[in-house]
């Protein structure tokens, strides 16, 4: 296979193969920059195995389509689309699964390095970026993939055993496990082993119980920016963890039993403490008193329950009156349960509700004093709650978050985690020998929360799907359910009731609906080795993308709104974009279901998804889309905008080039503002393109390009392109540009390529970084080289730099000479890693990340990346941020402002 020094590496593209030349050194499977991949649910699983890791399956390859044809399709009839492995809590009540999935070689098909050229891509090599990956990951180059969540009763092990088959998840040994050995903790992992054997002719390999505790901690808190969260009075506030500052911390585990463990840093940890009195007690009291029949219907009930009938409080014993000499309440609670006592009252006649919130209340509190003087004891100030009993429940939180802070007197803060119940089968999972997965980092971990897959969010609702259709049809069935999901529980709280010296709690919302699902707010985590923060940002602990705070509940329900209003027209796009057939239909009926769903879901509980900003609001649209295989919804429309457009680009340039220097530049910025107006994601453009055509607006925006615009920061960066007067040569020339680029159509081909062309006459190297997935009608990196490659004819400037830069590989260009080649900067293209309108710099793609050295003018263009992310971002080189307003509510927000206004920032590097 191997050619001139390059093999060719096989492409996964929807099980064909395709082939692509690369440098010999790149591994497929650990070097492309890989989009955030998405998520589309369940599909077909592996019965192939490998001894470290995955590997392809090449057997029976058979080249498919015309040999002649220079990049052919192969086809792997034994290779499994789906990798896997697993480990398992097996605890007292429940048991707890974690696995890995990775489909075959996904991570190099998405971007399969296409936008980056080749040049780009030596000179990243070159700069030793595969020796750095195989370094930053101890010498194991990990595996990008997604981890999964799944819960099941132990009372149902069958049930676990079942599902691990019908994953086949037993039979890949992927991440250095070994043959037939699966890594589990818990007391069953003593109590089942036989029955493992047995079942799965597996052996179960013993993990520490404590140990995987802690080190499920710590990979959850290093590794998921909103993972921990305080909630007090009903409030849930996400903890951004300065992982610097994490150790000492006191781990509670409150599962059938409870463990106390005082976590000084990695392994390294004490059992300070327990209790027997933990989440079994109260599952097992309850379910005796109550007759529930589920763990969730007990916490439900206590919702309607007024623990005064049952506790003997302070007023029962003071005749009424506060006990103020020790700082009692008449409402605390004395003595949970005392009250019966003199009650001569057979259980039937106390209300099932009262009980079950004094059996909450009086394990809750217990809980959170014993924590509490574990953490005094050993000086420590912030305690961890994990384990099921949790459950995300409002009350039982709110409960021991309030016991904390009474006894330490605010000194100690009590936090929870979102993958609560998983800190054990996940610190299993993370013993599998290299892999590397603890070694990851928040910027390399995207959570996703599919809605068209049978096991999301912990729980398993029905077999797995093999097929979109089966995709489908379970959304249409999940929706019936999701009805009751996303219906407000109604919540009544309890009366007066008080206990052991502070009041009762105040749960304003509660989280816990009628369908338990909703509760568990885990989704599926994907690990994205390949994305790194944005080296040229000023300061990325305190970097914020999004510029509206999604946590103000008027300017949540305003967004939730405009995706809810925009959303029918989506569909029908969505639809025409893939033949309009009554499947296609299905799938577009199935996507507008699902995303009404998350829509639904964050209303009810806006932390549902983590912190949330509108840019992962507007991401999760495009994940959805995607879950629903729909490829490029805007193709079509893209194509057209960009064929329109470059009919006018060779008059646009003549016109430029007549100018002098500082109104050429103004013109360009000109160009860019008034042509960010194609835009296919604001409602108001949607209507606007209704009554003319691309031309007309085009020109009817450029005539309003009056300004001073709304923000003008021209004057500043024009000094800062000054050139020569007399030899027009510029005085500071910058080194590199990257240059974030926004829409198709008149957006690059009249805006920001001839902007990119300015820069590259003044000798400035230029890089158009662009998505990697589709979104709305932005351009993506993939598309780009051949819009280049079209502006080329009619721009020598182009052509040569873009073949200086490996772009236009194709064209013979026999006026290129070495004197050229060695004078010309670049014009190249890189793709950012992501698939959203806007850009999060904490997450971009490593290729994009490996230019950061050389820059010294990043240009962010857009809505998206530059308004709704980055307005107020900080950049260690200079920044210019361009884009039109097409939003009425955003502009008086942020540039106090209206629709159509424009915004031209500059922010020069500020000097050291
Ligand atoms: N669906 C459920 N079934 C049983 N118990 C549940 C359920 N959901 C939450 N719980 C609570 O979680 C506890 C078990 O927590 P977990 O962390 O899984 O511990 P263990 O490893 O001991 O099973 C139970 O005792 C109960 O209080
Ligand atoms: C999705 C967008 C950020 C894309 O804008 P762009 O980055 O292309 O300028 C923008 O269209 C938007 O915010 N739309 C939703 C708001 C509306 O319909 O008014
Ligand atoms: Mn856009």
């Amino acid at each position: 296979m191997h050619t001139d020094g390059f093999f060719r590496c096989i492409v996964y593209q929807s099980c064909n193969w395709r082939l692509t030349k690369f440098e010999t050194r790149l591994l497929p499977t650990t070097m492309s920059s890989s989009p955030r991949p998405s998520e589309d649910g369940e599909e077909p699983v592996s019965s192939r195995t490998s001894p470290i890791r995955p590997l392809l399956d090449l057997s029976g390859a058979a080249i498919q389509g015309s040999r002649e044809d220079k990049n052919p399709s192969i086809v792997l009839p034994n290779q499994s689309e789906e990798i896997s492995h697993f480990a398992v809590d097996l605890g007292g009540s429940l048991i707890k699964l974690v696995y890995f999935s990775r489909r075959a070689d996904r991570e190099t098909t998405n971007s399969g390095n296409r936008a980056l050229s080749p040049v780009r891509k030596l000179d990243h090599l070159k700069r030793g970026g595969f020796e750095a990956e195989l370094r930053r990951y101890g010498g194991f180059p990990i595996l990008g993939g997604r981890l999964h969540f799944v819960k099941f009763e132990t009372s149902k092990v069958n049930d676990c055993l079942d599902f691990i088959q019908s994953k086949r998840l037993h039979l890949c040994k992927a991440g250095g496990a070994k043959d037939g050995v699966i890594k589990a903790t818990g007391g069953g992992a003593f109590k089942f082993a036989d029955m493992f054997k047995e079942r799965l002719g597996a052996t179960i390999d013993k993990e520490d119980e404590m140990g995987c505790l802690v080190a499920g901690a710590n990979f959850l808190l290093r590794a998921i920016r909103d993972e921990a969260f305080t909630h007090l009075e009903g409030e849930k506030k996400f903890v951004q963890i300065d992982h610097n500052d994490l150790y000492p911390y006191l781990l509670v585990n409150i599962g059938s039993g409870v463990s106390m463990i005082k976590v000084d840093g990695d392994g390294q940890y004490e059992r300070v403490s327990g209790t027997n009195v933990g989440g079994g007690t109260f599952w097992g009291l309850g379910r005796l008193l109550t007759k529930s029949k589920s763990f969730d219907e007990l916490l439900e009930i206590s919702q309607g329950g007024d623990n005064s009938a049952i506790d003997m409080l302070v007023g029962d014993i003071y005749g009424g009156l506060d006990y103020s000499k020790i700082g009692l309440s008449a409402s605390t609670i004395a003595s949970s349960f005392g009250k019966v006592i003199g009650q001569d009252k057979p259980l039937s006649e106390y209300r099932r509700e009262d009980i079950a919130l004094s059996l909450l209340r009086m394990i809750s509190y217990n809980i959170g004093q014993v924590a509490y003087l574990n953490a005094l004891r050993y000086g420590l100030k912030r305690i961890f709650f994990g384990g099921f009993f949790i459950r995300g429940h409002a009350y039982t939180m709110d409960t021991m978050s309030f016991a904390i802070r009474y006894w330490s007197k605010g000194e100690a803060q009590a936090m929870f985690l979102r993958h609560e119940g998983f800190l054990g089968a996940l610190g299993a999972f993370l013993n599998y020998d290299k892999h590397g997965l603890s070694n990851l980092t928040a910027h390399q971990c995207v959570e996703r929360f599919p809605m068209g897959a049978p096991y999301a969010r912990g729980e398993v609702y029905g077999p797995p799907i093999r097929d979109l259709n089966g995709k489908i049809t379970w959304m249409d069935k999940f929706v019936s359910k999701g009805n009751e999901i996303t219906a407000p529980v109604p919540t009544s709280y309890p009366g007066t009731t008080g206990l052991g010296g502070f009041e009762r709690p105040l749960a304003r919302s509660c989280s816990l609906r009628s369908d338990a699902s909703a509760a568990l707010n885990v989704g599926v985590l994907h690990l994205v080795p390949s994305l790194e923060p944005f080296p040229l940002l000023a300061d990325i602990q305190s970097y914020e993308p999004n510029t509206v705070d999604l946590s103000d509940q008027s300017e949540r329900e305003y967004w939730l709104k405009i995706l809810s209003s925009n959303l029918s027209d989506l569909v029908e796009k969505a639809v025409a974009s893939e033949g309009g057939t009554p499947d296609v239909i299905r799938r577009g009926d199935a996507f507008a279901r699902a995303f009404k769903a998350h829509l639904a879901r964050l209303r009810e509980e806006p932390a549902a998804y983590g912190q949330l900003g509108l840019a992962n609001l507007l991401e999760m649209r495009e994940e959805c889309l995607r879950e629903f295989h729909f490829q490029d919804v805007y193709l079509a429309i893209k194509q057209r905008e960009n064929e329109a457009s470059m009919v006018v680009l060779p008059d646009l340039l003549a016109e430029l080039d007549s100018l002098e220097p500082s109104a050429r530049l103004l013109a360009l910025i000109e160009g860019v503002l008034a042509a960010n107006i194609f835009d296919w994601g604001s409602r108001a453009c949607v209507e606007l393109y209704r009554s003319g055509t691309i031309l007309e607006i085009y020109r009817m925006s450029r005539n309003k390009m009056r300004r001073p615009w709304r923000v003008d920061d021209f004057d500043s960066f024009c000094d800062r392109m000054r050139v020569n007067e007399i030899t027009g040569i510029p005085l500071k020339p910058h080194k590199r540009a990257l240059l974030f680029v926004d829409n198709s159509g008149a957006d690059i081909v009249l805006g920001m390529i001839p902007l990119a062309r300015e820069l590259l006459m003044r000798g400035t190297e230029v890089v158009l970084v662009a998505n990697s997935l589709p979104t709305i009608n932005d351009v993506t990196a993939v598309e780009l080289p051949s819009i280049i490659a079209a502006a080329a004819k009619h721009c020598e400037i182009l052509r040569k730099a873009a073949t200086a830069g490996g772009l236009l590989v194709d064209v013979v260009d026999d006026d290129l000479t070495e004197k050229d080649q060695a004078e010309v900067p670049f014009l190249t293209v890189v793709e950012n890693g992501c698939g959203s309108p806007c850009i999060d710099f904490r997450q971009v793609s490593s290729e994009l990340a490996s230019l950061a050295d050389d820059t010294d003018l990043v240009v962010l263009e857009g809505m998206g990346r530059a308004l709704h992310t980055n307005f107020n971002a900080k950049f260690k080189c200079d920044v210019l941020k361009l884009a039109m307003v097409k939003n009425q509510r955003l502009a008086e927000q942020i540039i106090n402002g209206s629709i159509y206004d424009c915004v031209c920032r500059f922010e020069p590097k500020e000097q050291s």
